[in-house]
This record gives C-alpha cells, sequence and structure tokens, in this order.
C-alpha cells in the first residue's frame, strides 16, 4: 500500500512539475499557430496551379498528393505542348466547335498525372478545383488515384459529372468538398518582409 501511495505521489509531483508555468515551454514551444492546415496547402497549390491557365472563363488546377503528403503532381488547364495559346481557340459557344477550346485544352487533373514527379500515383489523393469531368474520372481511375477532395461542383448536374461520379463509385474512388478554414490566402509579395522572410 505504502508503495503504491509513494509511485502516485511521485507521478504527481511529476506532473505539476511539467505543468508549472516555468516549465510551460515544454506545452509552449512558440510556434506560429496561424498556418496552413495541409488540406489548405495543398488546395491553395492546385489555386495557385490554375493561375497559370490561359482560359478566359474558368481556370483549374489539380495538385496531386501521396500518403507522405508529399506533393507528385500539379496541373493546370491548358493547351498540349506546342499549341499555341495564341493560336488555339478559348472560346465557348460558338456555332463552329472547331472555334471552342473543348476539342483542345488538356484538362488540369489529366495534367496533373501526366506531370507527376513520381513512379506513379497510385493510392494517392487529388485537390482539385472543380469537380472531375468523366473523362477525368477515366484518367484518375486508371492512374491509381484513390481519393478526391475539391472545391466547386458547378456542373453537377451535367451529364459528364453524373457520370463522372457514376464511374468514381463504381470504382470506389473516394470523394469530398473541401471548406478552407481561412477565408483568404495571401501572396502579396510587397507583404512580405524579405529581410526577416516574416509573412505574419
Ligand atoms: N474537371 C475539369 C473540368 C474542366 N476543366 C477545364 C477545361 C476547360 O478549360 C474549362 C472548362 O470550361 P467551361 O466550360 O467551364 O468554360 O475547365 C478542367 O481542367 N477540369
Amino acid at each position: 500500500m505504502f508503495n503504491y501511495l509513494s509511485q502516485y505521489f511521485k507521478l504527481f509531483v511529476f506532473q505539476m512539475a511539467v505543468l508549472k508555468p516555468e516549465n510551460q515551454s515544454l506545452k509552449k514551444s512558440g510556434k506560429r499557430e496561424d498556418y496552413l492546415s495541409w488540406d489548405e496547402y495543398f488546395m491553395a497549390t492546385a489555386i495557385l496551379a490554375a493561375k497559370r491557365s490561359k482560359d478566359p472563363s474558368t481556370q483549374v488546377g489539380a495538385c496531386i498528393v501521396n500518403d507522405k503528403k508529399q506533393i507528385v503532381g500539379v496541373g493546370y488547364n491548358g493547351m498540349p505542348r506546342g499549341c499555341s495559346d495564341d493560336e488555339f481557340p478559348w472560346g465557348k459557344g460558338n456555332a463552329d466547335e472547331l472555334k471552342n477550346k473543348y476539342y483542345y485544352v488538356c484538362h488540369a487533373e489529366m495534367n496533373a498525372i501526366l506531370n507527376k514527379n513520381s513512379a506513379g500515383v497510385e493510392n494517392c489523393r487529388m485537390y482539385v478545383a472543380l469537380f472531375p469531368c468523366n473523362e477525368c474520372a477515366k484518367f484518375i481511375i486508371q492512374s491509381g488515384i484513390r481519393e478526391i477532395v475539391y472545391m466547386s461542383d458547378k456542373d453537377h448536374d451535367k451529364n459528364r459529372t453524373i457520370a463522372s461520379k457514376r464511374m468514381l463509385d463504381a470504382a470506389g474512388v473516394k470523394y469530398w468538398p473541401f471548406t478552407p478554414q481561412h477565408k483568404t490566402i495571401d501572396i502579396d509579395f510587397s507583404k512580405i518582409d524579405w529581410n526577416h522572410m516574416s509573412q505574419c
């Protein structure tokens, strides 16, 4: 009995020592608190990539991440290599369909998969600004990507999205929408103190 009480007392003393104000440093390392979550970081990377898109109406970005939280592929919607953005059409709604972008543009998801910097993207997660269309769903499934995190489902009632979800569901690819905790993630080069690299 005495031994039990003695051990309990030692544990109590240790706990009080750790929690004492002067030892708060063990709990408060002083780390910055307002950092991006992993999901925000990867979705923001997709949105940043979308800023490279020349599409005047819809800029889409995608970011592929492996189970070690390493970015293994990034892409945005754009014309194929060698097909000049200044010569191929960015139109939509033209009676002559060859003057619209759709026959030519590569989707962000496809580019992210083809831009992969690893042997494969099996079992990876894709962060994408806009829900994948049916053609992208085929690429995603065949590449082995297992999860999709998306921001916009604006085309949810279009057949290309309905067919996409039908295939993704059948293939067991999970998908869910993402709501970032930060309303804005600013990259304002003029606001960064380059002498101290502080963005706070
Ligand atoms: N999952 C998707 C869907 C569309 N895109 C690209 C392809 C086009 O550049 C644009 C769609 O144009 P809109 O009809 O919205 O004017 O977005 C993509 O990359 N991934």
